[in-house]
């Protein structure tokens, strides 16, 4: 039975991060059974497909990189490509397929050869799915038939910010404002609690608002790499020097591609790739975040008009397509230090930030 509702998009996802396969069947197509390349084993492998028989399902970002596909990765760097059956594509080979920290240490067999993809949309969402479970976007397809097969339509229900809904609140001082209050938000499909800091009190103008998505790295270990930390700190005063506001910390690390896939991206950028093609090279987006969520806190917090803290035109046109005015932007810009310069001369030039 083929499930479309978000709790299935959760048990596949669940099932992915666990090695176990699944399946994605969308209208008008067969089933595609899928195995993730990152969380499976040489065991499980061979108990989903014969070695020797299988295909590999990678993004054109990543096969791009490979030098699988000529296309220019950066405009569709999440299109689906499937690397076709070789004798040589073992488990080491598909892991080396997937995962570029191997590209220098593991020179790939091939040679390999691309096909036609005869389920297009069942892939599509596969590569949307690993990305959403913070897993590399690579399967070995058309395995055996597993528990849990998923339409297309239940990542984009599990992904639907209408299910979110306030679910505590309390008073929370804290550094530059006090009097701040924590709102938490839950939904019953996704894992993610995103919080609003409530700073001041509502006197009649929009708040000053700020989108912060989430940076492990930098809010809290004070990485150097990004703006993140200072632009945190910052926004809670300038909240405060307004007279009242709201930060939204919004469980999107890494731009949306989870903890683990930045710091592969990270990885890259040691090798010398910037921002955008470390994401690209990975077959990811270069911004994989959707904004809707945070008009939905803000919907259910009662504003519908903001003043938005930000750089990025995106987070703008994001918010206003679900349905929040944005009366004006307000610049965030801190000042550069000597690890940070290239990042975000990078998003001044590549990302469209106005900085
Ligand atoms: N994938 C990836 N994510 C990053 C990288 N550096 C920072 N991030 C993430 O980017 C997000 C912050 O986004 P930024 O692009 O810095 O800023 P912005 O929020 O788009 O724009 P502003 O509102 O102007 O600050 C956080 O989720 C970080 O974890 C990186 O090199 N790669
Ligand atoms: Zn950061």
């Amino acid at each position: 039975m083929v499930d479309a509702s978000p709790r299935a998009a959760a048990k596949a996802i669940d099932a992915m991060r666990r090695g176990w396969p699944i399946a994605i069947q969308a209208e008008g197509e067969d089933a595609l059974p899928l195995l993730a390349v990152e969380t499976a084993d040489p065991a499980a492998l061979d108990a989903f497909a014969p070695a020797g028989r299988y295909s590999v399902l990678i993004s054109s970002g990543r096969a791009a990189t490979l030098k699988l596909t000529n296309q220019l990765a950066a405009a569709d760097p999440e299109r689906p490509v499937v690397v076709a059956p070789a004798p040589w594509l073992d488990f080491d080979t598909a892991r080396a397929l997937a995962d570029p920290a191997l590209d220098l240490a593991t020179p790939l067999k091939g040679p390999f050869r691309t096909e036609k993809i005869d389920r297009p949309n069942a892939a599509l969402a596969a590569i949307r799915l690993a990305r959403i479970a913070g897993l590399l976007p690579a399967f070995v397809l058309d395995g055996i038939d597993p528990e849990v097969t998923i339409a297309p339509e239940a990542i984009a229900r599990h992904q639907d910010a209408r299910a979110f809904r306030l679910a505590t609140r309390a008073r929370l001082p804290v550094e530059g404002a006090e009097d701040a209050e924590i709102v938490a938000f839950r939904s019953p499909d996704s894992a993610d609690e995103h919080v609003a800091l409530l700073i001041g009190q509502p006197d009649g103008r929009p708040p000053l608002v700020r989108l912060h998505s989430e940076c492990l790295t930098g809010d809290v270990l004070g990485s150097l790499k990004c703006d993140c930390g200072p632009q945190l700190r910052a926004a809670i005063a300038a909240i405060r020097a307004h007279g009242w506001g709201i930060l939204l910390y919004l469980r999107q690390e890494g731009r949306g591609i989870g903890l683990v896939n930045k710091l592969r991206a990270y990885r890259l950028q040691d090798q010398g790739y910037d921002t955008v093609d470390a994401n690209t090279r990975l077959g990811f987006a270069v911004d994989a975040r959707e904004f809707g969520v945070a008009a939905r806190m803000l919907a259910l917090l009662g504003q519908r008009q903001v003043r938005l803290l930000t750089n990025n035109p995106a987070k703008v046109a994001g918010l206003e397509a679900a349905g929040i005015a944005v009366a004006e932007r307000v610049p965030h810009r801190l000042p550069a230090n000597p690890h940070n310069e290239r990042y975000l001369a990078t998003k001044r030039d590549r990302t469209g930030h106005q900085l």
